[in-house]
């Protein structure tokens, strides 16, 4: 059984009620075009920088939810919101929220790690300067497939990725807005190297390209196979991709190479968490005084 999939890369621009209708009007082609579950790119309401995350925002559910929501009702289909600026409790997060096809919210996201880099001569991005990290997993379940979700900088860290496999996903979703410095040759590449460390299904989902934007995204939305082969990719323009997802193809690969029962658990160095003195205290980004490495296990 197959889970047909669109991912919309679409163009975004300053007016946040005009990227709200355009978004929907994308989802309702790709859902009369066949797909069951739509997917949206990072920051799909509001251009993607600092400057603009405050005044985009809103409270989840709120406007832009709302929206899609209704498009989800009425197209019968999944919506993998991208994400929005949410505000919550005097915070700004950078958010993805999931609907059924009845229009519930069945998953919410908020970016966990933030995209904090400095490339002297090229780019310096600090999201943590407006943004708080998210804590938490996010997972759901659409016809065969469990789904996981990440933000875009979230692909660059393997252990987000091996915590959804262990979960049990068939597919990570990552609305991502890479940028000129990083995309040519990061994109692709860490796609298919999540889904070829976990033998599963990876796309990640970008905004089309604007030349005037202050932050320039690279586009080509990406679906990437258990096998790590491309699957479906593009440019940077405005277009809808379809894929199925077949989670037969799992099984297939990890019979093929049974990376899953070889793996030596029992001599890797693992980090483990140390008992809480409180375990309501939720984590800073980067604590990692809650955590040990137990390097004697290196030691032959
Ligand atoms: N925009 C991001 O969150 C990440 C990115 O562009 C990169 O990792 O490169």
């Amino acid at each position: 059984m197959a889970l047909r999939l669109a991912l919309v890369q679409m163009s975004v621009g300053i007016n946040k009620m005009d990227n709200i209708a355009h978004a929907c009007k994308l989802i309702r082609e790709a859902a009369n075009k066949g797909a069951q579950l739509v997917a949206l790119p990072e920051c799909f309401n509001s251009p993607y920088g600092t400057k603009y995350f405050k005044e985009y925002s809103e409270p989840i559910p709120g406007p832009t939810t709302m929206s899609l929501a209704q498009v989800a009702k009425d197209c019968k289909v999944y919506v993998v919101g991208g994400s929005i600026p949410e505000s919550d409790d005097g915070h700004l997060y950078n958010t993805c929220s999931v609907f059924a096809p009845n229009g519930e919210i069945i998953a919410k996201y908020r970016k966990m790690h933030l995209f904090d880099i400095d490339v002297p001569g090229k780019i310096r991005f600090q999201e943590s300067e407006v943004l708080k990290a998210g804590n938490r997993f996010a997972t759901f379940n659409a016809g065969p497939c469990t789904i996981g979700i990440g933000i875009c900088y979230d692909i660059r860290f393997a252990e987000l990725a091996q915590i959804y496999a262990q979960k049990g996903c068939h597919l990570l979703l990552y609305p991502g807005a890479f940028n000129m410095t990083t995309g040519p040759l990061h994109w692709e590449l860490l796609q298919r190297a999540r889904a070829l460390d976990n033998q599963l299904y990876v796309a990640a989902i970008s905004p089309a390209r604007d030349e005037n934007a202050s932050y320039i995204a690279w586009g080509h939305t990406t679906a990437v196979g258990p096998w790590g082969d491309v699957l479906v990719t593009t440019d940077h323009e405005e277009t809808i991709l379809y894929t199925d997802i077949e989670t037969e193809k799992l099984k297939q690969v990890r019979e093929n190479i049974p990376l899953n029962n070889q793996r030596r658990l029992n001599v890797y160095t693992r980090t483990k968490p140390v008992q809480s003195q409180n375990p309501t205290t939720s984590l800073k980004n980067n604590d990692m005084s809650g955590y040990q490495i137990d390097v004697n296990q290196h030691v032959d």
